[in-house]
This record gives C-alpha cells, sequence and structure tokens, in this order.
C-alpha cells in the first residue's frame, strides 16, 4: 500500500489564472484535493468556481498556471477525464431523449456501470425513467445528472451545485448517498452555495472570492478565523459607531439600541478591548459565530492577508 504523504494529490492546480479579455475570472488559484478527502468549494455567485471546475476537467484552458487531474494534463489526457463523476452546474441535456436513454448513453460513453447501483439511485431519488427529458423540471433534470454522476462508481466526483433546484428530502437523500459514496474512499469536489450541506460532509473548505482564495482551511479553521461578533452594552449611551467603525479590526459596526454596540471584529481583539476600555461597560458578550455568520464575513470583505489587485 502506498503511504498517503507519497500518494499525488487527485486535483492539483498551482496559480491557475483565467482571464476573458481584460476580466481575471480566477487568479493564481492554488489548490490541493487529497485522496480520499471532500474538499468544500464555497463561494458567491461569479466567484469563479465553475471557471475552476471546467479548467479541471479540462473544459476550458487556464490563460496561466497549471491544473492536474489525477497527475495528468486533463486537456491532454481523456484517461484522466473517465475517472471522474461529474454534474455541471448548468445543465445541457439531449432534450430528444427519454430519461432512461440519457442514462444508457452516458453509461456507453464512459462504460463501466453499475446496473444495480445505478437502479438504486433511481429509486432512492425518485427518478422517472421513461420521461422525455423536455418536460422535466428542473430538480428532475438535476436528480438524472446526478445519478449520471454517481451511477459508475467514479474515484473522484466533481460536483458543481449539486442539490440546486432539488426539494429538500432529496437533497437529504443525496447528501446520504454521497457520505455512503465518500466513506468507501470516493474523493469529491463540492462547489455549492449551502455552507450547511459543504460543512456536514467537507474534510477542509476552499472560499474563493473574485476569482481569489480568501480562505482554505478546515472548518474549525476557517470558524476560528472568520469575524467574531463582539455586544457592548454601556451604562450610558453608547459612543458613535464610527468610533469603532475606524478601528483596523472592525468589519461592521451597529446600534440596536442607544446603549449598545456590536462590531463584527476580525483578527485578535485588543485594539477593540483597549478602545472600549475608555467607556463605562454594562457587560460585553461575544457569542460563539455560528457557520452562517462565520462565512459571510469571508464572503463580504477582504482577510487582511488577501491583496485584492485591480478589483477583479
Ligand atoms: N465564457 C465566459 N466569458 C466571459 N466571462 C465569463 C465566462 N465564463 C464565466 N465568466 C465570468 O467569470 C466569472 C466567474 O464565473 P463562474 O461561473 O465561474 O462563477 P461561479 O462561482 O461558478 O458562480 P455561480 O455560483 O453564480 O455559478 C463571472 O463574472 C462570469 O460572468
Amino acid at each position: 500500500m502506498r503511504s498517503r504523504a507519497t500518494t499525488p494529490p487527485i486535483i492539483q492546480c498551482e496559480k491557475l489564472t483565467k482571464r476573458f479579455g481584460s476580466f481575471t475570472a480566477v487568479r493564481d488559484l492554488d489548490l490541493d484535493l487529497e485522496p480520499g478527502t471532500v474538499l468544500g468549494f464555497l463561494g458567491p455567485n461569479g466567484a469563479g468556481k465553475s471557471t475552476t471546475i471546467r479548467m479541471m476537467l479540462g473544459l476550458s484552458t487556464p490563460s496561466s498556471g497549471t491544473v492536474r487531474l489525477f497527475g495528468e494534463d486533463p486537456l491532454r489526457n481523456r484517461d484522466a477525464r473517465a475517472r471522474v463523476g461529474y454534474s455541471p452546474g448548468e445543465l445541457r441535456l439531449d432534450d430528444r431523449l427519454t430519461v432512461a436513454a440519457t442514462l444508457n448513453s452516458w453509461a456507453r460513453l464512459r462504460g463501466g456501470v453499475d446496473i444495480s447501483f445505478r437502479d438504486s439511485l433511481i429509486d432512492r431519488f425518485g427518478v422517472q425513467v421513461d420521461r422525455h427529458v423536455r418536460g422535466l423540471s428542473t430538480g428532475n433534470r438535476r436528480k438524472l445528472a446526478l445519478v449520471g454522476a454517481l451511477m459508475a462508481r467514479p474515484e473522484l466526483l466533481i460536483l458543481d451545485e449539486p442539490t440546486n433546484g432539488l426539494d429538500p428530502l432529496v437533497q437529504n437523500e443525496f447528501m446520504s448517498a454521497l457520505e455512503e459514496v465518500t466513506a468507501s474512499g470516493t474523493s469529491v469536489l463540492l462547489s455549492s452555495h449551502i455552507l450547511s450541506e459543504v460543512e456536514r460532509i467537507a474534510d477542509r473548505i476552499i472560499v474563493i472570492r473574485a476569482g481569489v482564495v480568501v480562505a482554505d482551511g478546515t472548518t474549525n479553521e476557517l470558524r476560528r478565523g472568520a469575524a467574531q461578533e463582539y455586544r457592548a452594552v454601556f451604562t450610558g449611551a453608547a459612543p458613535d459607531t464610527s468610533t469603532f467603525a475606524s478601528l483596523s479590526g472592525a468589519q461592521s459596526v451597529d446600534s440596536p439600541q442607544a446603549d449598545e454596540l456590536r462590531v463584527q471584529w476580525a483578527g485578535p481583539p485588543r485594539e477593540l478591548l483597549n478602545k472600549l476600555a475608555e467607556y463605562e461597560l454594562e457587560s460585553l458578550t461575544a457569542p460563539e459565530p455560528d457557520l452562517e455568520q462565520a462565512f459571510m464575513s469571508y464572503y463580504r470583505s477582504d482577510p487582511p492577508h488577501v491583496q485584492s489587485e485591480g478589483g477583479a
């Protein structure tokens, strides 16, 4: 057995960059997906997730930098691509086919489909195989694509917003199916807007915004690095919000009551505490940030270590 340390990453991006004309959609992106792990790929609309995924699959040519899939250049090596189950964010299906014919055509293209596993997925997600693709709802189209991605038990799943359009029951069923395949060693790149879904399954999370990685770590590491809310209640009227908004760690300052300030703060709190010490405080509390809030702070503003270049 090869030791984990010597096994190359399943996907490796180094300084991966994609420009469309003068617009940079992905800039200097470094990313490793280790074998047998789930990497959550999070970011707001237009962050560059799909563009990155398309380069990983050899569907788009990088402007600069490199991407390796199973150690190979995905633009040159189709064998590497054949080892991936991919569910794209935007589904392009042949409307003339039935669901069954669509699955059969994908099975012929890639080979190696486990028919009984495919049928169990069809049952599990409630896919109606005799329907025409033309009349399918967004959710039913998505279910079809997910069966297609999973059915050959690929070594790597690349899932671009896989639960988009699914009702909560199917979403849950899909996440359970995903947990089962990851338990058996499948590697996954899971791009999503839904933080709870990523947290449920990801070993590591990368957050991308405006084409740049703004956070990379385990869920707990990211939670620790994200902004913390401090709630200060003053014995008299609260100072003006601008007094605190100008401090270097302040991301936002609100005054929900005349005697209270709520400060979203990134980094060590010394500067904030020094400023607060200039006032008479009734209480100071710092509630545990929920994950949703923690990630919102990554979405909203530049952490100090990120250099923003030219607004791209
Ligand atoms: N072919 C293209 N030509 C020009 N601009 C493009 C092209 N493809 C993507 N872009 C732009 O690149 C940026 C990143 O898009 P991308 O689809 O990768 O984002 P995303 O993170 O997947 O977003 P979403 O979550 O909304 O799907 C967007 O501003 C998009 O408009």
